[in-house]
């Protein structure tokens, strides 16, 4: 791999020129450091023909298998089993240690969501702690580092591949099982039982179902260790991502109980006191949502989107990019901008509600980049409304089981850090009073 010019864009138009106006000529950049390649294996087949087909016939089968309105409806019982799970464990955790961590169980319930989603299988608890774990450290062995930029560097970092080579096994042992028993149970029709999973129903049920079928263009079916990788990289991308937006928004909802209050009492009037929310009540709840948005603005759980690169020479706004240059979005920074937005720094969720300056906003970033949290053009996240519904179903789900309030002599700390997303350096704790 040469040396590439790296180029990194803050400004909203320039992000709206790159990436919606432009889309085709800011092609998705493969994962090609030797490092991420340990883990990319396939997918990752660089400077080949065979990349663009293949991930387009990735995103296609992620739409019509995993993301589509029907099969979300089908899979609501996997989310139902999962919340419920995890207000258990949040009441058996506060009646341990009088307080709960916020983040942990979060990333647990949002993980075994996936891992259901992915492979229709219900696992134990210690099973999703390990997968979770490893996954965890994939992800920030992955991050981009300097060698990405500057090939000449990577003899220093020799150590941290060998390392990825010990990761990579440790993470083909703990999903290889997994993805065994599911391919099992599909072509015995149902009948194999495996003693470490419950299995879900085999048709159309599992995400995985759908990539062994797989036959992109050009190339045969999808073996171990790419399915693997695929699988790793959806339980990974809406994980961290949902699990800070819930850790964030419930900071301020503890910071700011009068808010608490206005968003329960809105839960109370869908649902009653003792109903149970469901996911087209969300819909209905028009605060919630505004808490939500407004926590993506105030806190994009990504700052900076997917690499990029250029095509070939181009211009964008007045400047020449040179063709194969390195082109990273720094996002971030437009949700901080007072051109854009009246006090930036404050969170204010009825800026969503009418007359607000959010009221408008288009978080696709189709019609002007004011806020995109899930990115831009055709590289957008593609479960958007998945990341979404999992994070208003279930903070609201724990604001009307729970009344949130802070730790005695612990008031919460809203410095960040980053650690893939950008979480809460010192992880919200707090405590719940059954309500
Ligand atoms: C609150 C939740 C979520 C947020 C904020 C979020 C945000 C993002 C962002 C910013 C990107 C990069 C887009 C770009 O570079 O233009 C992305 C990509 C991606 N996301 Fe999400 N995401 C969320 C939930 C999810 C969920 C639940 C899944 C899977 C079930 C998921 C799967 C993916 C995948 C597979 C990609 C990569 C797409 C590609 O390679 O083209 N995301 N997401």
């Amino acid at each position: 791999m040469g040396q590439r010019t790296l180029i990194i864009i803050t400004s909203s138009e320039l992000i709206h020129e790159a990436l919606v106006q432009k889309g085709p000529l800011f092609a998705s950049r493969p994962r090609d450091s030797p490092i991420r390649l340990v883990f990319s294996v396939g997918k990752c087949a660089i400077n080949s023909a065979e990349y663009g087909p293949l991930w387009r016939a990735l995103r296609r089968n992620f739409v019509t298998e995993l993301i589509n309105p029907n099969r979300i409806r089908q899979c609501s019982w996997i989310r139902k089993w999962a919340i419920e799970t995890h207000l258990n464990r949040l009441r058996v955790e506060a009646s341990n240690q009088g307080f709960v961590d916020v983040m942990s169980n979060c990333r647990l319930t949002i993980c075994s969501i996936l891992i259901c989603l992915c492979f229709g299988a219900k696992i134990s608890e210690d099973r999703i702690k390990n997968i979770e774990s490893i996954l965890k450290e994939v992800m920030l062995i992955t991050l981009p580092k300097v060698p990405d930029f500057l090939p000449v560097l990577l003899p220093l970092f020799r150590r941290q591949l060998k390392e990825a080579k010990v990761l990579r096994k440790k993470q083909m042992e703990c999903l290889v099982p997994l993805l065994r028993d599911r391919k099992a149970f599909v072509e015995s029709g149902g009948k194999h039982s495996s003693s470490s999973s419950e299995m879900a129903s085999p048709i159309g049920a599992a995400y995985i179902d759908s990539l062994f079928e797989l036959e992109p263009p050009t190339r045969g079916k999808l073996g171990e260790e790419e399915l693997v990788t695929l699988v790793s990289e959806i339980i990974n991308a809406g994980t961290d991502t949902s699990a800070t937006t819930v850790e964030w928004a419930l900071l301020h909802l503890v910071m700011n109980q009068e808010m608490q209050e206005k968003l329960y009492r809105e839960i109370v009037e869908c649902v009653g006191k003792n109903g149970i929310v469901s996911e087209e009540d969300v819909e209905k709840m028009a605060f919630l949502g505004a808490v939500v948005k407004e926590t993506f603005r105030r806190h994009p759980p990504s700052h900076f989107l997917l690499s990029h690169a250029a095509i070939k020479e181009t211009e964008l706004g007045g400047y020449t990019i040179p063709a194969d240059a390195n082109i990273e979005f720094y996002t971030a920074w437009v949700t901080e901008d007072p051109d854009l937005w009246e006090d930036p720094g404050e969170f204010r969720p009825e800026r969503f509600l009418s007359g607000g300056d959010g009221v408008d906003v288009d978080v696709t970033g189709t019609r002007g980049v004011k806020m995109v949290p899930f990115g831009a053009g055709r590289r957008i996240c593609p479960a958007a409304s998945l990341g979404t519904l999992h994070v208003n179903l279930l903070l609201a789900r724990m604001v009307h089981t729970f009344k949130w309030v802070p730790v005695p002599g612990h008031p919460p700390d809203p410095t960040e850090t980053f650690a893939f997303t950008v979480v809460m350096k010192n992880p919200l704790k707090a405590v719940i009073l059954p309500r």
